[in-house]
């Protein structure tokens, strides 16, 4: 996708200014919460309270500002060059397929994994490659898409932002593209999880033009995030050493 030059104010780029982090709304921001600070990274106290209308936060860092977005709007802060990294699910690096984006760092949260589903009352009655198209509800055209597109068949996406469970049973696709973790949402809706299309978990993200034009501190700040990671992989083993005296 070929996306607009970034900074289109033609202002110079400010190699002091503060690096953007972009992070998601929603169920990700608790989950990064221990890794930030492991990353020495201490937002302003509001960042965490989804009340705060406050969308751009200082750290205790002078060089870094964190933004608060929603979680498809980090691939596209990023790419565009509006935020120099980010965190972001590989459901969504998926839809997007930036290439101004690189993913550095898979940092093992928000587990989950983007599948099939279909009701269960019809579910392997038939052979999906035997059709040259299907109906599909999904958040995810591209990628529901290149799934069907790699057997032959022509998905017809349904956009919708949520509720795709209730697609089938409606009559507005046959099947849905959606995110399953529990699987709880698809009983709920009795529907069952026929192909899982990828696994997903977030990653830090980096704008590529960034990583050139301030290559030290965009590098400094991958190599932090991967310190991060290791001391949270680490964690459990310290903390069960400390326990039994070891
Ligand atoms: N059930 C889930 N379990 C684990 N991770 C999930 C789950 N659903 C989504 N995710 C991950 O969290 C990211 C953000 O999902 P979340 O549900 O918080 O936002 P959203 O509802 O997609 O956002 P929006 O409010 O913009 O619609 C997803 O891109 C995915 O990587
Ligand atoms: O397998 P489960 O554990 O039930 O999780 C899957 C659900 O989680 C996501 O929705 P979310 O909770 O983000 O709500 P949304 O529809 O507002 O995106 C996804 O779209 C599924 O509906």
């Amino acid at each position: 996708m070929d996306l607009p030059i970034a900074n289109p104010t033609g202002a110079a780029a400010d190699d002091t200014a503060p690096i953007i982090l972009a992070v998601p709304k929603g169920r990700i921001l608790a989950e990064l919460g221990p890794l930030l600070a492991r990353a020495g990274i201490q937002p302003a106290a509001d960042y965490i309270d989804e009340d705060s209308r406050r969308l751009r936060f200082e750290t205790s860092d002078p060089a870094l500002d964190v933004v608060r977005v929603r979680p498809f709007d980090v691939a596209t802060f990023v790419a565009h060059g509006a935020a120099h990294i980010g965190v972001c699910g590989a459901d969504v690096l998926m839809e997007f397929d930036y290439p101004e984006i690189y993913a550095p760092l898979d940092l093992g949260i928000g587990k989950c994994r983007i599948s099939v589903a279909e009701p269960a009352a019809t579910a392997g009655r038939d052979e999906p490659s035997r059709w040259s198209r299907i109906a599909v509800a999904s958040k995810y055209p591209n990628v529901a898409q290149r799934h069907y597109a790699a057997r032959g068949v022509q998905a017809e996406v349904v956009h919708l932002n949520g509720a795709m469970e209730l697609a089938p049973s409606l009559g507005l696709a046959r099947v849905i593209v959606d995110l399953v973790q529990t699987g709880s949402t698809l009983k709920a809706n009795g529907l069952i999880e026929t192909e899982v299309i990828a696994k997903v978990t977030s990653r830090l993200i980096v704008n590529r033009t960034a990583l050139k034009t301030r290559p030290e501190v965009i590098s400094g700040w991958i190599a932090r995030f991967r310190a991060a990671l290791a001391d949270s992989i680490a964690e459990p083993r310290s903390a069960a050493g400390a326990r039994s005296g070891t």
